[in-house]
């Protein structure tokens, strides 16, 4: 209900072109749609009287700890929401125990949204996503940034060979930033000022080489992002990746891709434990979180509902939609006789409407 009533505050809110932008997808939009509705297909099994009585949400994730198992997923330009953009995402994440990816299109740079986060909660992780750069001396000044911010792990996301074609920006000509608004990780670094959304380039040039480049230039733990395929998941820990995030980009690339958590169960099979595997893509609630981790996900991560939240409320929102989700996901594992996240298991899932 919380989320509900924030993305309808936002949409009224926000500038529509900015809107479309956060609400949309690709193409015609059906993997965004898939994303959510692939969580209608799957009901969970509860176990009952298993003496359950106090109950423990954490998460231990590379280089970071979660009070639950919901992260913040990286999203593009914050200060399109709220002019306090990134910072506010952070305090509010920091003060609720999540972790925070931040990225290379944040429009606050990564050093000061850091420093929020940790303002707001001293030992709050915050890590930084970074797209391979065409031209490695740039992913490296920005893995240097990160480190300099003290962020505690990386996450290199791989879904974006090029461009998403994202047909509400094409059809609202959306391709600039407002003034004042640009990728701030991206400023001082070769190539134009930012400005533009194509600010980051993508190149269907890069290979596991670039991957492994990008390793060596960092102690930091290093996730994959944009994974659907399971050979591609064993050859991320072949790698040395420290945890595979199973993303569609909340179906803003393919418009033909399957929905992110129907490719969740053959991903967690290949990785089998090795490394923590993430899940994101239409989270919208506690069970939902829930049903991601009893299909093997160690944790789920949020786009969209974060970015409502901070359109609608600022940081106060931000902290009442990650609050409300962590204490739908522990009401929801309380209700399936559960008292850690593992106690969620494949055996506790089965199809919704599945004996009919
Ligand atoms: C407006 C917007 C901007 C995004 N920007 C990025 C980005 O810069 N880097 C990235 O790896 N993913 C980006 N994503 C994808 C998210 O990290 C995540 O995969 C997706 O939003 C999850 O789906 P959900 O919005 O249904 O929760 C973006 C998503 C949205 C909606
Ligand atoms: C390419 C980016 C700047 C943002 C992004 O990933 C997105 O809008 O989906």
């Amino acid at each position: 209900m919380t989320l509900r009533a924030l993305h309808e505050t936002a949409r009224r809110a926000l500038d529509p072109v900015h809107y479309d932008y956060v609400a949309g997808g690709a193409g015609e939009e059906r993997v965004l749609a898939d994303n959510e509705r692939a969580f209608d297909r799957y009901a969970l099994l509860p176990r009952v009287l298993r003496g359950s009585a106090r109950r423990d949400t954490s998460v231990d994730l590379p280089g970071a700890r979660g009070a639950g198992p919901v992260v913040v997923a990286p999203t593009a330009f914050h200060r399109l929401m709220h002019p306090d953009g990134e910072r506010a995402t952070a305090r509010a994440a920091a003060a609720e125990g999540a972790v925070l990816v931040t990225g290379a299109a944040a429009t606050v740079a990564v050093g000061e949204v850091a420093a929020a986060a940790r303002e707001a909660a001293p030992g709050a992780a915050v890590w930084f996503q970074l797209y391979p750069h065409p031209r490695h001396e740039v992913t490296e000044a920005l893995v240097r940034r990160a480190e300099e911010a003290g962020c505690t792990a990386l996450v290199v996301t791989v879904d974006s060979p090029v461009f998403g074609r994202h047909t509400r920006d094409l059809r609202n000509g959306f391709t600039d930033l407002p003034p004042g608004c640009a990728a701030e990780n991206m400023r001082d670094l070769p190539g134009a000022p930012p400005g533009a959304l194509t600010d980051i380039p993508m190149s269907p040039a890069l290979s596991w080489r670039d991957f492994d480049a990008l390793l060596g230039t960092t102690s930091l733990p290093v996730l994959v992002k944009g994974v659907l395929h399971p050979a591609d998941a064993l050859l991320a820990v072949e790698h040395g990746a420290a945890g595979i995030v199973v993303s569609n980009h909340g179906g803003r690339q393919c418009d033909t891709v399957p929905a992110a958590l129907d490719c969740l169960p053959a991903v967690a099979e290949a990785v089998a434990g090795r490394v923590p595997v993430l899940l994101d893509g239409g989270v919208r609630r506690g069970g939902d979180v829930a049903v991601a981790l009893a299909l093997g996900a160690a944790a789920a991560g949020v786009g969209r509902p974060v970015l409502w939240a901070l359109a609608a409320e600022g940081e106060a929102g931000v902290r009442r939609v990650l609050a409300e989700l962590r204490d739908d996901y522990d009401h929801t594992l309380a209700l399936c006789g559960g008292a850690r996240n593992a106690d969620l298991t494949r055996d506790m899932v089965v199809p919704r409407g599945g004996t009919r």
